[in-house]
């Protein structure tokens, strides 16, 4: 990767950190963002770096071993991207961030862990599909990497429980629209509980998957 692609991605990723932060997407200093560089390695958030003010030149650069190159140390939870990337290859870019309506969801002890959240849009079903539940680790342990793994090949975007959802794309634009259509659904979740809403069905689901196939 040229010196000048990696300047664009590292501008990219301070542009839309802040505006998710800007817009109470994530809070403080919470929720982190990596994107794959072209020889294998990654550039990743530092750790206790506030998403809406972050400097592009001291953005991690991590090697293809998870070894750092350059800037601040990155973001504790490094493991859990790291082997999300492994089981994905088709994904360019994983946003996890502590948006308030998914972090809800995920602490709901009624919630199917396979499925957290029902098809309740078409949009929803074309950015996310299924959401997983990954039972509680401590944030940064590398013990949420292995409980990650086995659910990553699977699923584009993983919540972890009682801590908010973790969102692969194909590029890092992608991965934030999808942590966004999460959660705003997770919204209309909280705002439908007890309603007994109206969901999408299998069929619908089945074509919507069919006519636009997720990353
Ligand atoms: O919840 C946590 O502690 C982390 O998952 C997080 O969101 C922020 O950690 P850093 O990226 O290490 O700042
Ligand atoms: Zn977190």
């Amino acid at each position: 990767m040229s010196m000048h692609d990696e300047n664009a991605l590292r501008e990219q990723i301070a542009t839309l950190g802040q505006s998710l932060f800007d817009r109470g997407l994530t809070m403080g200093s919470s929720g982190n963002i990596s994107v794959r560089t072209g020889d294998g390695g990654w550039l990743m958030t530092p750790t206790n770096a506030c998403l809406g003010r972050l400097d592009p030149a001291r953005i991690s650069r991590l090697d293809r071993d998870g070894r750092l190159l350059a800037g601040d140390k990155p973001t504790k939870e490094s493991f859990l991207h790291t082997a999300m990337y492994e089981q994905r290859p088709q994904s360019g870019a994983i946003v996890h961030l502590h948006s308030t309506h998914s972090v809800a969801v995920s602490c709901l002890p009624e919630v199917d862990p396979c499925d957290c959240i029902p098809p309740l849009t078409a949009y929803y079903v074309m950015r996310v599909g299924r959401l997983p539940l990954v039972p509680y680790h401590v944030p940064g342990d590398p013990s949420l990497g292995d409980a990650v793994r086995g659910l990553a090949g699977q699923h584009s975007a993983v919540l972890l429980a009682n801590h908010g959802p973790v969102v692969a794309g194909k590029s890092l634009e992608a991965a934030v629209y999808a942590t966004e259509e999460l959660e705003e659904t997770a919204r209309l979740y909280l705002l439908l509980r007890g309603q007994n809403p109206r969901t999408l069905t299998p069929e619908q689901v089945a074509e919507l998957e069919a006519r636009f196939p997720r990353d």
